[in-house]
């Protein structure tokens, strides 16, 4: 058997792993998965498949879009912290021009998809939501305020909104309930790490909850925050939008989700904010999924 060639173990990534780095790609496919769950309960039975495929598509070009230009506007702050130094701009495996390119390409492609094959209304909707993440948050939030990600957090919570106007051309009460879920969940989502990872924003200079108010402080907020999100997450279920199967998982979901932060204002240990971060992904992947399940077992079964 030949011995593995070291030189082949040891290969750079190559540039098209970079290019997709460059989108956040891991964020990327939970928003657009939000997106997705967004289409299905906009309708009864199945989306039309050609709004369903375009409107994935345009959504998902332009998050990458705007994820690639956070990374350019903030290449610097980048280089200084140890989460994001490996990033293509911050090593150089990825220039300003190629990056400016791609982005562009992304965003330009991901909204006349929108335009031409879904609807005006979404596309539109969707370059608000990009401009508020590349351009509100980045460019002028993030390095003004700590309630940063509070108000950013709107362009997160955007996307199952995009999902449903892109099947049925309007905003419906339904779909800012989902948006006010995501909504809700951006804080504890993001303070929990930003407790973890509080000096280097510290030393980046960027004014995040911890940084300016202490890290006592942002775990109430967090307990503040995962409580209100309990009360949210109730609404599908109040306003008959989702059924019995979503009431049980999501109060499993959120009990879980107190506990945690509960945890951490009274019995804070370390790695026990990574832990909550880390769930919070979980958490929101589960509403999502139970939203969906739930939307077409109850169709079926008559509930
Ligand atoms: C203003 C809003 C938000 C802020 C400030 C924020 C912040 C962050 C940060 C800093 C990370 C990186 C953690 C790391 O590198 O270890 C992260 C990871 C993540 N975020 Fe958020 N987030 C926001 C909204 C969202 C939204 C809306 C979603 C999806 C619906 C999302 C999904 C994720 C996922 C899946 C990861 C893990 C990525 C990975 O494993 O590389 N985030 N978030
Ligand atoms: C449909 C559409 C256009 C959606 C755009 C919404 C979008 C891409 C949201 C991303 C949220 C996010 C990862 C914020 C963190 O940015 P950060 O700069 O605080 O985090 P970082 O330090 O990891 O870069």
């Amino acid at each position: 058997m030949r011995a593995a060639d070291p030189a082949q173990v040891s290969a750079p990534p190559s540039r098209l792993h970079e290019y997709y780095e460059l989108c956040k790609p891991r964020v990327v496919m939970l928003i657009v998965f939000t997106a997705v769950v967004g289409m299905f309960l906009a309708v009864p039975g199945l989306p039309p498949w050609g709004a369903f495929v375009w409107g994935t598509l345009g959504i998902a070009l332009q998050a990458s879009s705007a994820a690639a230009i956070n990374q350019i506007i903030d290449r610097n702050i980048d280089a200084r912290m140890a989460r994001t130094c490996g990033r293509p701009l911050v090593t150089g495996s990825l220039t300003m021009t190629e990056s400016i390119a791609f982005a562009t390409l992304l965003g330009v492609s991901g909204f006349a998809m929108l335009w031409c094959l879904v609807n005006p209304l979404t596309a539109v909707l969707t370059q608000f939501t990009l401009i508020g993440y590349a351009g509100v948050y980045t460019l002028y939030l993030k390095r003004a305020t700590p309630q940063n990600i509070v108000i950013g957090g709107a362009a997160g919570a955007a996307p199952p909104l995009l999902g449903w106007v892109a099947m049925t051309g309007e905003v419906h009460a339904h779909a800012l309930i989902l948006f006010a879920i995501i909504f809700i969940w951006t804080p504890p989502h993001f303070w929990a790490l930003a407790i973890e990872r509080r000096d280097e924003y510290a030393k980046v200079d960027i004014p995040m909850l911890p940084v300016t108010h202490g890290i006592e402080f942002t775990r109430t907020q967090v307990l503040l925050y995962t409580i209100l999100l309990t009360a949210v997450t109730v609404l599908p279920f109040a306003t008959a939008m989702s059924g019995w199967i979503y009431l049980v998982g999501t109060l499993l979901l959120d009990a879980v989700f107190l506990a945690y932060a509960v945890r951490m204002k009274w019995w804070p240990k370390p790695g026990l904010p990574m832990k909550t971060f880390g769930y919070s992904i979980v958490y929101l992947m589960g509403i999502f999924t139970l939203l969906l399940v739930d939307h077409y077992v109850s169709a079926l079964i008559g509930v």
